[in-house]
């Protein structure tokens, strides 16, 4: 078998609400008999940004005609910007003009912002439709498009509008990350991080050894892929609305989130995985602070960060991020947040994130303020 005939399955184990992740080389040429598969007669609201559709919209297009799918596209601004009240509105509405129907489909064919946004204008038109992820970013195929979560973005914090929402199918074509830019591959890849950095050291391991082989394409990216939905997928299977363990997968993200809150979810100062990156090692690095883990393992993880050219710290982000104050009065939105009790993802070690539980402000609040004057 060549590289190019290995597709990979990934179940997303929900009982009555389960589907399948599909994960491949050219797994897009089969997208009509996989939408056919799992929804025979559904007609489809493509929602999607300019940059993917000028590059792959018009193969998917031919590809659902060819199998006798009706589809029209909603095609959006690209960037963090468009996850908001004025754009759920307007993809709402251009589904309902299309007078799609319940058993009808949306499908997001972008990355994790048309994931987000696509995935809540179909839980919500018709109190919800079917909902399709065809992911074209890396954060989109290893991350967004698996497990639920949609949203919007509000200006008091990240996703602070949204529902769990499953999609009925995934398919993530991995040659399609061939046209995404290097920043925004790097920014996908903190999240692929971020699954070693929580329960699988020896993941971690790997993905040192293979970064270069990752960006290349082929047997690497899809490992790495499928590895990363697989770990997504188990948690998700365990605790799908966030009660316990899932939130684990916010490593990095109570910091990250914060700070792209701070630079108004600006995609040309600060995208997503950047924000996680940072995060990733600034929740190491208060682990250390707080006696949980080893300086060393903060080390590791931001000389890995930097090798893969991700950032690391805040000081690029200085004509955004004033005080500590700043970064506490977000965290204090953080969705994490209970009775007003701060809860972090902290860590052990590579491989040994936990929930802590009540963790004090002041401490918080001192760690950011020297992190600031480093
Ligand atoms: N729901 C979840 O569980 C979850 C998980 C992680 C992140 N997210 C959210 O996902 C969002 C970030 O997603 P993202 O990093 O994919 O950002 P994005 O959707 O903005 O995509 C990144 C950029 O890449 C472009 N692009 C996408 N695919 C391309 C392709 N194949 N070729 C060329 N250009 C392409 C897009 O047009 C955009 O400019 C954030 O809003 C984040 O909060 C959600
Ligand atoms: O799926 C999850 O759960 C995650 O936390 C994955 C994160 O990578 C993602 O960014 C998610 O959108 C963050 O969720 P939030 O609940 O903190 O907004
Ligand atoms: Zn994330």
């Amino acid at each position: 078998m060549t590289d190019r005939n290995l597709t990979e399955k990934v179940k997303v184990e929900l009982a009555d609400r389960s589907y399948d992740i599909l994960i491949g080389e050219h797994v897009l040429l089969g997208a009509g008999k996989h939408i056919k598969s799992v929804l025979p007669d559904a007609k489809c609201a493509i929602v999607t940004d300019e940059n993917v559709a000028a590059i792959h919209l018009e193969a998917l297009l031919e590809n659902l005609k060819a199998e006798g799918i009706e589809a029209a596209p909603i095609i959006l601004p690209a960037g963090e910007a468009t996850k908001s009240y004025a754009h759920l509105q307007t993809v709402i509405e251009a589904i309902i003009e299309m007078r799609l129907e319940r058993g009808d489909a949306v499908i997001a064919f972008g990355g994790g912002v048309i994931g987000d946004l696509a995935g809540f204008a179909a839980a919500s038109v018709r109190r919800g439709m079917n909902f399709i992820q065809i992911p074209t970013s890396l954060l989109a195929q290893v991350d967004s498009s698996v497990g639920g979560k949609t949203g919007i973005n509000s200006p008091q914090g990240k996703n602070l509008v949204g529902a769990f929402y499953q999609p009925r199918l995934v398919l993530a074509d991995t040659t399609v990350l061939d046209t995404l830019s290097e920043r925004e591959f790097r920014a996908g890849f903190a999240e692929v991080i971020k699954y070693g950095l929580i329960n699988d050291a020896g993941f971690y391991n790997w993905l040192e050894q293979n970064w270069d082989g990752i960006k290349k394409g082929g047997k690497e990216r899809i490992h790495a892929v499928a590895t990363s939905c697989r770990a997504k997928a188990a948690i998700v299977a365990r605790d799908e609305r966030e009660s316990g363990e899932r939130a684990l997968l916010n490593l990095g993200h109570t910091f990250g989130h914060a700070l792209e809150g701070i630079t108004k979810y600006q995609s040309d100062v600060l995208v997503h995985g950047e924000g996680v990156a940072i995060g990733m090692v600034l929740a190491h690095a208060f682990s250390a602070r707080m006696n949980q883990s080893s300086p060393d393992d903060t080390q590791r993880v931001k000389t890995y960060l930097e090798k893969v050219g991700l950032p690391t710290d805040m000081s690029g982000l200085r004509n955004h991020v004033k005080s500590a104050n700043q970064i506490m009065d977000f965290i204090a939105q953080d969705k994490k947040v209970s009775r007003g009790n701060l809860n972090f993802i902290l860590t052990h070690g590579i491989g040994q994130a936990y929930i802590a539980k009540n963790v004090p402000a002041a401490e918080v609040h001192a760690f950011l303020t020297e992190a600031l004057e480093s």
